[in-house]
């Protein structure tokens, strides 16, 4: 088994693949308190309970967006018992071309998606991530990463209302009532939800201006199930998207 993690602002994405198939995706908390061997532990455990205490791996890759948790998570996996650890940064191939200013600077995050990408469609494509950040990613024809978008998240932008109002209350992201609500949470939800989704639409309809009509448009990310029913856009959801990613750039280099 391949094991695959996608360290993000807010949570740590763990999927295992047998082949091409990913047989579970394994969810722990960013906390850049936590030891390495806190996370090894974690990740164990929940391993047996998903009924994979057994398997070995052949080995690991790993992408963060969180510096000081990258080789805290190295090291749990090395003690979980994976022989090699790969990371995604300077020096890994990832057969993206980086056609952008400062090519190191770009999140990993967005270069693992890219290449998910690319593994379910032709380019042109476009890839919205719905996490801490709403990201947007473009390929060109040739497959080039040429562009982005960064937006504040969808919980950010909650989160932003309770903390700089007074009378609004700390709401999780969660399916809206309605397009209008009746009262203050129908309210921040819809406006929330459908204002990312309606965000979404309108973006991709200026994007397919550039790129035609065939442009392909991808979601993904934590809070994307949210946010798909509600586009009106032709879009493909792929949740695990940085993972199908990270596996090919780990294939890519061994
Ligand atoms: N099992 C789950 N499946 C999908 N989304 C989840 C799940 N559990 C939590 N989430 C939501 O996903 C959000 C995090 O999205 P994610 O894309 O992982 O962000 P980041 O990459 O910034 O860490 C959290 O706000 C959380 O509410
Ligand atoms: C934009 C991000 C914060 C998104 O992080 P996420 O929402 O996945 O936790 C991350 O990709 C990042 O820190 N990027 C570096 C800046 C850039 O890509 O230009
Ligand atoms: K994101």
């Amino acid at each position: 088994m391949i094991l695959t993690v996608d360290i993000g602002n807010a949570q740590i994405k763990a999927g295992g693949f047998i082949g091409e198939r990913l047989s579970f995706v394994l969810r722990l908390d960013t906390d850049e308190r936590r030891t390495a061997g806190l996370y090894a532990a974690q990740l164990r455990e929940l391993l047996s309970l998903y009924g994979f205490g057994g398997v070995s791996f052949e080995g690991a890759i790993v992408s963060s967006v969180v510096p000081l948790l990258l080789p805290v998570l190295e090291e749990a996996l090395h003690l979980i018992g994976a022989p090699r650890v790969l990371t995604v940064g300077p020096g890994i191939k990832t057969g993206l071309n980086l056609k952008i200013d400062n090519p190191v600077g770009t999140g990993p995050d967005l270069v693992c998606g890219a290449v998910g990408a690319l593994q379910l469609c032709n380019p042109p494509c476009v890839i919205f991530d719905f996490g801490t950040a709403t990201t947007v990613a473009a390929l060109d024809g040739s497959g080039a990463l040429v562009g982005k978008a960064i937006m504040a998240g969808v919980q950010i932008s909650l989160d932003a209302l309770a903390e700089r109002t007074a009378c609004l209350p700390r709401l999780g992201v969660a399916p809206p009532g309605a397009l209008l609500g009746k009262n203050t949470q129908e309210a921040m939800l819809g406006g929330a939800v459908y204002g990312a989704a309606a965000m979404t639409d309108g973006l991709i309809s200026r994007y397919r201006a550039i790129y035609g009509e065939s442009l392909t448009c991808i979601l993904t990310g934590g809070l994307s199930g949210q946010i798909v029913p509600c586009c009106e856009s032709e879009v493909t959801h792929e949740p695990n998207l940085n993972l199908l990613g990270l596996r090919a750039i780990y294939l890519r280099n061994s």
